[in-house]
């Protein structure tokens, strides 16, 4: 088995990096690869850089390239929910595109034909996360997440993700990540720490607890790989 861990900054990356401590780098399509093996378990690290178009050169290349055959992604996301507070973890249940948008032909908004507007994640990977949450007494709730090539900073723009998706947080990878893994028929597991909540206040958020949020979630899926 080969584990693809992936984010789509550095710092959502680094606190995985310097648990694994030592790592082989290998440059690859305009990025850098890190292989390793922990606790018996061949692990590929990247950060994808931002965005939709990335995080698919990388999820793609993470295993059909580098042979992976699951996928665990670790980050930080807007939170919607109003549940969700900053540091709080979700778990994507199932993932949407929020900007992927030809209502004009009468779709609905995410869709495309051929196409879906959600994608489920791979309920042995949640079911093992609940194990591990159960483990460590911590919460992590489920839900859905939309994915879009915005950094969102308007509470209209997050209404109307409520509206069409009853999306529970958002960011920019885990959307495109999703179709890859289930195009390529690969499980895979999107796992997210509040760093804002989408608001006005959303950048100042965002520089604030990005770092701390990051690693809250690098944290619990390195328990995830002791177990997968
Ligand atoms: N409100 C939000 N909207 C959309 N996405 C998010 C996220 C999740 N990530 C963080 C980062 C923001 S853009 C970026 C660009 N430059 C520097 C830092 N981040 C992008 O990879 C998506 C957290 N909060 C979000």
């Amino acid at each position: 088995m080969k584990i693809a861990i992936m984010g789509a900054m550095p710092e959502e990356v680094a606190p995985i990096l310097e648990k694994l401590g030592t790592y082989k780098t290998t440059k690859y399509a305009d990025n850098e690869y890190y292989e390793a093996s922990y606790k018996g378990v061949d692990i590929v690290v990247a950060y994808s850089k931002i965005g939709k178009v990335f995080s698919t050169l990388t999820a793609t290349t993470m295993i059909q390239h580098f042979n992976c055959d699951k996928l665990l992604f670790s980050g930080v996301a807007g939170g919607i929910n109003p549940s969700l507070k900053i540091g709080d973890l979700i778990v994507a249940t199932k993932l949407s595109q929020h900007d992927l948008d030809i209502t004009a032909f009468g779709h609905p908004m995410g869709f495309v034909p051929g196409g879906s507007v959600f994608v489920e994640a791979d309920q042995g990977l949640i079911e093992l996360s609940k194990e591990v949450a159960k483990e460590l007494g911590k919460t992590v709730q489920e839900g859905i997440i939309a994915t879009g090539d915005q950094f969102v900073h308007d509470e209209k723009v997050k209404e109307n993700i409520v509206k069409h998706f009853n999306a529970d947080a958002l960011e920019m990878e885990g959307g495109s990540v999703a179709v890859v893994c289930k195009s390529l028929n690969v499980p895979f597991f999107i796992l997210r720490a509040i760093s804002d909540t989408a608001d006005t206040d959303a950048s100042f958020s965002f520089d604030e607890f990005m770092e701390s949020s990051a690693i809250i979630s690098a944290e619990f899926i390195m328990k995830m790989v002791d177990k997968v």
